[in-house]
C-alpha cells in the first residue's frame, strides 16, 4: 500500500536554474547491446532509455497516480519503504532491462523511495544533484509530457569527491558545456557514477523547447524518480 509520507524533501539544490541554452539534442549514440538505448559520449553513466513503457503502460501508471490522488493539494509526494504494486513492477522491469550497471542492479531492493512531481506547463526543476543519502543508480520516469533536462557540470563535486571519484572531470560549470536532453513520455533516464556525481540535472522554465528544427510544446507533465537510500 502506498505510505502517506507528503511533504518537501530537503533536497540541497544548487541556487542556479538552469541553462539558457534552448536547443535539446537529439539522438546521436546508441547502446550496442540494447537500441532503445541512448548513451552519451560526454556524460559517462548517463542512459536515455527511449520508449521504456509503451503508451497503455504509461496510462496504467497514470491513472493509478490519479486513483491513488498521490498529489492531493501538491505538486510533490514521496514514498520510502514499500513503493506499491505499480512501481515494484516498474523497479522489477527496469531490472532485467540491464539498464543499470550491473554492480548497482543486484541490490535489493533495487529502490527504496519513490518522488513523484508534477510540472504544470512551463514549469522547471532548479539544476541541482540529488543528495548523498541516495544510493548511486537513480532512475526517472516521464509521464504525459516531453521536456528537456538539461545537464551541467556540477558546481561543487564534493558528492563525487566523497564517493572516491577524481576531482579532475568534467571541467567547469559553466552553461556552454550544459547538454539539453529531450525526455519523451514514457522514457527512463539513468543517471549512474559520473553523471549522478559530476552532473547537475535541472530543468529550465519554458513553455516550448526546440529539438533540432521541430518545436516541442510541453504541456503537464508527471515524471517518478526511484532511489535506494544509503544505510544509515
Ligand atoms: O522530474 C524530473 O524529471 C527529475 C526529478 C529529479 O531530478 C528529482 O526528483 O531529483
Ligand atoms: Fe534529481
Amino acid at each position: 500500500m502506498w505510505q502517506d509520507l507528503f511533504g518537501s524533501d530537503d533536497e540541497d539544490y544548487a541556487e542556479d536554474t538552469g541553462s539558457t541554452n534552448l536547443h535539446c539534442r537529439t539522438t546521436t549514440l546508441m547502446d550496442e547491446a540494447n537500441d532503445n538505448v541512448e548513451i552519451f559520449d560526454q556524460i559517462p553513466g548517463l542512459s536515455l532509455w527511449h520508449g521504456a513503457l509503451d503508451h497503455s503502460q504509461q496510462m496504467a501508471l497514470t491513472q493509478a497516480i490519479i486513483d491513488a490522488d498521490i498529489f492531493g493539494q501538491g505538486n510533490q509526494a514521496m514514498r520510502f519503504g514499500n513503493l506499491g504494486s505499480h512501481l515494484t513492477e516498474l523497479a522489477a522491469y527496469i531490472k532485467e532491462s540491464n539498464v543499470l550497471p550491473v554492480s548497482l542492479a543486484s541490490r535489493a531492493p533495487l529502490f527504496d523511495q519513490a518522488i513523484y512531481n508534477r510540472y504544470n506547463k512551463g514549469e522547471g526543476l532548479i539544476s541541482h544533484i540529488d543528495l548523498a543519502k541516495f544510493d548511486d543508480g537513480i532512475v526517472v520516469l516521464s509521464l504525459l509530457s516531453s521536456c528537456c533536462m538539461t545537464m551541467k557540470p556540477a558546481a561543487n563535486p564534493q558528492q563525487a569527491i566523497q564517493q572516491g571519484y577524481s576531482t579532475t572531470q568534467p571541467t567547469s560549470p559553466d552553461d556552454a558545456t550544459a547538454i539539453d536532453i529531450l525526455l519523451r513520455p514514457g522514457d527512463i533516464l539513468v543517471l549512474s557514477g559520473p553523471a549522478r556525481y559530476y552532473w547537475e540535472h535541472g530543468i529550465a522554465e519554458r513553455e516550448v523547447d526546440i529539438v533540432g528544427d521541430e518545436m516541442v510544446v510541453r504541456g503537464t507533465r508527471i515524471s517518478v524518480t526511484l532511489r535506494k537510500l544509503l544505510p544509515t
